[in-house]
């Protein structure tokens, strides 16, 4: 016994990654996401290395895929050899299918994914299909990175735009640091009518570092579910099978 719950969403996570690993061809330069759906890609992407020859390397967006996709043998690259990537894979906690605007950030990586999606032509997202929403903020907090000196004004200054704000914390009660040593604010907005308006105006906030709402960034988003994959477009084609 491990003592950790079964994931009943995993065989969906499982099917999405999968069907989005195929999109990773010879040459590419790939960024590698962070989260549950994402470990799921690094998988079938070590796979393809070992069973199809598949070549490719990774820029990954978390230490903890680092290590995963270390021990898969991906080969890793840097920005330095690759500021531009051929592709990134992520997941996300809340999709807007509208116009693909995402909310992530509920694993803490959402800085280095933002870097890792900004330079990428293409920015697929996968996920099971619980993940919907009408609205952004409707399913969890917007996190938001900002610099450990005066969090607490950062704080209330969140706060002031309309959020219930909480630093992250661990169960023993101690602040959670992100990978670059930040700490992260929980933002709960209830549901955002203005995305763009409220990233202007969390980006303005002295202290803030990154925010994990992902707007325009997204071309597709693959899910799985009951009904199937679904694959949605940012041109605005959908299939579903
Ligand atoms: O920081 C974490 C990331 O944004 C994840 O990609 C996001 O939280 C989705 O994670 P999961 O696939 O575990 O639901």
């Amino acid at each position: 016994m491990t003592g950790q719950t079964p994931d009943p969403a995993a065989q969906f996570k499982q099917q999405a990654a999968e069907y989005a690993a195929a999109f990773v061809k010879d040459g590419m330069a790939v960024g590698l996401g962070t989260g549950s759906t994402a470990k799921f890609v690094v998988a079938e992407l070590g796979r393809r290395m070992r069973e199809e020859g598949l070549r490719f390397c990774a820029i990954p967006t978390s230490d903890a895929t680092e290590a995963q996709a270390r021990e898969e043998g991906i080969p890793l690259t840097t920005f330095a050899q690759h500021p531009y990537l051929d592709l990134a894979i992520d997941g996300a906690d809340e999709i807007e299918p509208v116009t693909l605007n995402l909310v992530k950030g509920r694993g803490g990586a959402l800085l280095r994914e933002k870097i890792v999606a900004a330079a990428a032509k293409q920015f697929v997202v996968v996920a099971d299909a619980s993940k919907y929403v009408d609205h952004l903020g409707m399913l969890c907090p917007v996190p938001v990175e900002v610099v450990p000196f005066g969090w607490e004004s950062a704080a209330a200054r969140l706060a002031a735009l309309g959020a219930q704000v909480a630093p992250r914390k661990h169960a023993n009660g101690s602040f959670y640091l992100t990978d670059e040593k930040n700490l992260i604010m929980d933002c709960i907005f209830g549901p955002i009518t203005d995305p763009d308006a409220l990233s202007r105006s969390i980006y303005a906030i002295v202290g803030v570092i990154e925010h994990g709402l992902f707007l325009h960034m997204a071309t597709q988003t693959i899910t799985a579910g009951p009904e199937g994959i679904k694959v949605l477009d940012v041109s605005g084609s959908s299939t579903q099978g």
